[in-house]
């Protein structure tokens, strides 16, 4: 942490636990939880997914802390570009998800989906480029591959001209090793590092070894604002901010992070808001033509009130910030 912790109870004494319904299933998760902290700055995001442990969930701790108590950096754009996010909908679904997001420019394609085929994802790649003819399109396959695999689908992947594959394979070699096969049989496909980033105790090995062409980067799961500012000065690859599946609270947090960049090259994946049946506010933040405003965001009492999972549930998520601020006094 770049600033003083607060105390452990005030934290808890400003701390609201909601449940959103998301419209489309997406990483297995069809109802979203976050602890919402409110600080003398603003709002905060806590929403590590539940099967975290307190070591990797702290950083996202550390970043609702800091959201709530510290001023967000000052932008230097007023507004992001973001992509549409699909999940691995089936191929009749693509249409009537996509139809949610206001005229996207750049739209993100989950494949590679548990008990899917390759098959599955060219059609729903397919399916989304003949819908969508200008739009730049990019896959994310969240480790889902080995490398054969992988090098097979991308090569098949790559006639739909593609932005960029987010990590294909799990960990750094792995990427290094994808990137390296498909460039020897001139593929022309970049590779970005996602979780070889978040999930790893150096977020910088990857720029490093130089084992992708992008990384990927996120306010929550890497600590907050300034932690990943600090690492994108450092980093010699481009960054692609990207959400937590956040509230709009979290994603208030993240847009100011990419206001802050002084280099934006990728639309951010930002637009995960259109995703949720529901969210903290009546004024949820959502982009218009693909753009995401940059604004702070204030949960509204009736929807704190309606989105509260009960008491099981609050409680549940004290003891977890209880754990994860122990693991931050520790760091
Ligand atoms: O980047 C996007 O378009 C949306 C965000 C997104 O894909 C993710 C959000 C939250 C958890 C992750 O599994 C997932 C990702 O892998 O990037
Ligand atoms: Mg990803």
């Amino acid at each position: 942490m770049n600033f003083p912790l607060p105390a452990l109870e005030e934290i808890l004494a400003h701390s609201h636990v909601v449940q959103l319904p998301m419209q489309v299933k997406f990483r297995g998760v069809t109802q979203r939880e976050a602890l919402l902290i409110e600080g003398p700055a603003g709002w905060g995001e806590f929403s590590a997914f539940l099967e975290y442990g307190p070591q990797e969930a702290s950083r996202w701790l550390a970043a609702a802390i800091e959201a709530a108590y510290q001023p967000f950096p000052q932008p230097l754009r007023t507004s992001i570009p973001v992509n549409a996010t699909l999940p691995a909908v089936p191929v009749g679904e693509v249409g009537r998800v996509l139809e949610r997001y206001d005229a996207p420019h750049t739209i993100k394609i989950k494949v590679a989906e548990q008990g899917q085929s390759v098959d599955e994802d060219l059609a729903r790649v397919a399916e989304t480029r003949r819908l969508y003819p200008q739009a730049a399109l990019r896959v994310d396959a969240n480790m889902g591959w080995d490398i054969p695999t992988a090098v097979a689908a991308l090569t098949r992947l790559s006639d739909f001209d593609l932005q960029y594959a987010e990590q294909p394979v799990p960990g750094i070699t792995g990427l290094a090793e994808v990137r390296a096969r498909l460039r020897s049989a001139r593929i022309d496909l970049k590779i970005a590092a996602d979780e070889a980033v978040r999930k790893h105790t150096d977020p910088l090995e990857v720029s490093r070894l130089g084992a992708a062409d992008l990384m990927i980067i996120k306010a929550q799961p890497l600590g907050g604002i300034q932690t990943v500012l600090d690492i994108a000065a450092q980093a010699e690859l481009d960054v692609v901010v990207s959400s937590a599946l956040d509230t709009s609270v979290g994603l208030a947090q993240a847009a100011a992070l990419a206001s802050a960049l002084p280099e934006l090259p990728y639309a951010c994946g930002l637009s995960t808001g259109t995703l949720f049946a529901d969210d903290v506010t009546d004024e949820p933040l959502l982009a218009t033509a693909g753009y995401l405003p940059v604004r702070r965001v204030k949960p509204q009492p009736h929807k704190l009130a309606k989105l509260h999972p009960g008491q099981e549930r609050e409680a549940w998520w004290h003891l977890r910030v209880r754990d994860c601020y122990a693991q931050l006094l520790e760091n």
